[in-house]
């Protein structure tokens, strides 16, 4: 039978940075839209800058592995951005390549493309073909390629190669390799083998109209082309590559894209695993062991191996250039800036066909590359042994004991339903209790509110609502700019987020951001956030909380961490003690900052006190358990 030995390419310790590369595409307006020019625009083949919403004689700057403008043609974007990536399939190794973006700024088109103008996935799988082709018959190996093609939707993980599937379940083995039970893995012999599956299969993904994307991909896509090679001689040594064609579902804006009902579910899905992806871009760049939120949704459960793990990865940033998608723009160059300080280990996946019986062997090379389904039993014999005996590298990253956050939301709600009457009744009342507090400090609020309105009229500032319309007006803010580079005063002004270093950590950016982009800020106090020992911020200890039950008081910040960073306008204000206002420096916290990595971040939001922190969670944690 065929045993696992322990990855051997010469010990490889190579790490390999995810290659982020942004593709602008061209300006497009319908005959309906006023002609606003662009908000974004290209300096050259690394840089392009974006018109700082703040202050729209501002840009802000970002430097990529490689920017592609609006001229760049298919052809170019695979020669520059993923052919290169390709060759380390052939050796064992995993590559992948993902579109990641807003609806509607030209994923699909990256990915998939025309007939006339095909994109990255049928130029790569020519490609690996052609590469599988090219090898000396005198170096000994035999090799097979095989494609799965699947795409979720909904959290649901769906085999595009066979439409009547039902849900199918991610799993591990113990050498850290995803695997789909059930997921059909057909073997391909040409490229028009290939597309004989593929473009059927294509017909199977889920699309609908939004207002944005007439066909808008409402899933994510995944294509997997799996390359096994074997030696034809003893040892027959077995490798096998992995390669990962992603086409994310669109980033997007319910506000915008006028979503309801299903469309608005959907959203939810998609915003949800991107938004856990963002979590786990967050996680591995801190660089701490705390626990990457893999197994948080199906997407980044899949991707586990091409984020931080063994793969080579190529992120392809789709933006467009409309003023309309202006802060999906900011927030998925937010994104891949992040994402470029990522840095994965590749190493060869390497079993040994021992061979006592050949009819043995002749099955396992069946399983390892032949076309039929992922093999069940054995993986997850394999999968079970590693999650008891923890031997993975990595375990502490991902117990699988650890439940998702799904998975922790539907205990809450088990528990207030399983709840005694008795303990209910007093539940009750005490929520009746502290809404009657909120309601108390909801009027204090506002009349400080409207105080600090009349105080800040008076000295003659403007808020952030109101600087909103200048940029809005703004026909053509980067010609501004370029008038601003005469004045050096201004210069000083334009932020170069990622020109700083790549080595330098991810929190040290944001300060750096932080200073230049808010340039009115009020700069914080340095003591406000100060760690406390046991790495927590220095927030008072409340009372009330040690009343709660921990499982309960963490399940209650989840949900409002959720609600912070993936709220629009309304949801943000469904919060208790959060009007307006408060929403909209929230969202353009949001904007500027990425994410909230910890409720506690709240408090660097322009006007939240400690104070008013502490009681925002007294009122927010007794509310979301009062429902
Ligand atoms: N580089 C480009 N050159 C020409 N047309 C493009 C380019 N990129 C995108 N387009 C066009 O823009 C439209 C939207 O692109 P596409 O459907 O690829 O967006 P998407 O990001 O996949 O959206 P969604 O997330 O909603 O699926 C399409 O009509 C596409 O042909």
């Amino acid at each position: 039978m065929a045993q696992r030995v322990a990855t051997s390419d010469g010990g490889n310790k190579k790490t390999s940075r995810v290659r982020v590369a942004v593709r602008l595409r061209p300006y497009m307006t319908t005959p309906d839209q006023k002609d606003d020019g662009p908000c974004v625009r290209g300096l050259d083949s690394q840089n392009l800058e974006i018109i700082n919403w703040r202050n729209a004689t501002e840009t802000v700057k970002y430097h990529f592995d490689a920017f592609h403008d609006e001229q760049t043609t298919q052809q170019e974007v695979f020669l520059s951005s993923v052919k290169p990536i390709l060759p380390h399939i052939l050796q064992g190794q995993n590559a992948s390549v993902f579109a990641y973006g807003p609806t509607g700024a030209g994923k699909t088109h990256t990915m998939l493309g025309s007939s006339e103008q095909p994109g990255v996935i049928p130029r790569a799988v020519r490609e690996v073909f052609n590469l599988v082709k090219a090898k000396d018959e005198d170096e000994g190996w035999s090799y097979s390629i095989g494609m799965s093609y699947l795409e979720i939707y909904n959290e649901k993980v769906l085999d595009l190669l066979s439409p009547n599937s039902q849900d199918l379940p991610i799993r591990e083995d113990k050498d850290k390799n995803i695997l789909i039970p059930g997921l059909n893995h057909t073997t391909i012999s040409s490229f028009s083998d290939f597309d004989k599956h593929f473009v059927p299969a294509t017909l199977n993904r889920t699309t609908a109209s939004t207002k944005l994307n007439q066909r808008s991909s409402r899933s994510h896509a995944i294509l997997l082309i799996k390359v096994v090679r074997t030696q034809r001689a003893s040892p027959r040594r077995q490798q096998t590559g992995k390669l990962y064609l992603v086409d994310l579902a669109g980033s997007e804006d319910n506000r915008r894209t006028g979503n309801q009902g299903i469309r608005l579910k959907e959203s939810g899905a998609i915003n949800l695993s991107l938004f856990t992806l963002s979590k786990v871009v967050d996680s591995l760049n801190s660089g701490t062991s705390i626990r990457v939120p893999y197994r948080d949704s199906k997407l980044t459960r899949l991707l586990q191996d091409s984020l931080g793990g063994s793969a080579h990865s190529v992120m392809i940033t789709n933006i467009a250039p409309e003023y309309k998608y202006y802060f999906d723009t900011f927030s998925a160059l937010n994104f891949a800036a992040k994402s470029k300080l990522i840095v994965n280990k590749p190493f060869t996946r390497e079993t040994v066909a021992v061979p006592v019986l050949p009819v043995k062997r002749a099955r396992e090379e069946h399983e390892a590359g032949s076309s039929g389904t992922e093999p069940h039993k054995k993986r997850q014999k394999d999968e079970k042994k590693s999650q008891q005996d923890g031997s993975s590298p990595s375990a502490h990253y991902h117990s699988p004991s650890e439940p998702s956050v799904m998975d922790r939301l539907i205990a809450l709600e088990k528990l207030m339903m399983s709840c005694q009457d008795k303990d209910r009744i007093s539940m009750l009342k005490d929520v009746a209790q502290s809404r009657k507090e909120i309601q108390e400090l909801k009027e204090k609020q506002r009349e400080f509110e409207s105080k600090a309105k009349l105080f800040s009229q008076l000295a003659g500032e403007k808020s952030i609502t109101q600087q909103e319309p200048v940029f809005k007006n703004n026909t053509a803010p980067l010609q501004r700019k370029q008038s601003n580079a005469t004045k050096p005063n201004k210069q000083q002004a334009v932020v170069q987020p990622l020109q700083v270093s790549q080595l330098q950590p991810l929190q040290q950016l944001v300060v750096a951001k932080k200073q230049s982009v808010c340039v009115k800020k009020k700069e914080k106090k340095l003591s406000d956030l100060v760690e406390s020992p046991n790495g927590k911020e220095n927030v008072k200890e409340n009372a009330w909380e040690s009343q709660l039950d921990t499982s309960v008081l963490e399940q209650s910040r989840e949900k409002i961490l959720q609600v912070l960073n993936t709220g629009c306008l309304k949801e943000l204000k469904s919060l208790q003690q959060i009007g307006d206002k408060k929403a909209k420096l929230i969202l353009g916290w949001r904007e500027i900052h990425g994410h909230f990595t910890k409720l506690e971040d709240l408090i660097k939001v322009e006007g939240m006190t400690e104070k008013r922190f502490s009681s925002f969670m007294k009122a927010n944690i007794l509310s979301a358990m009062g429902k």
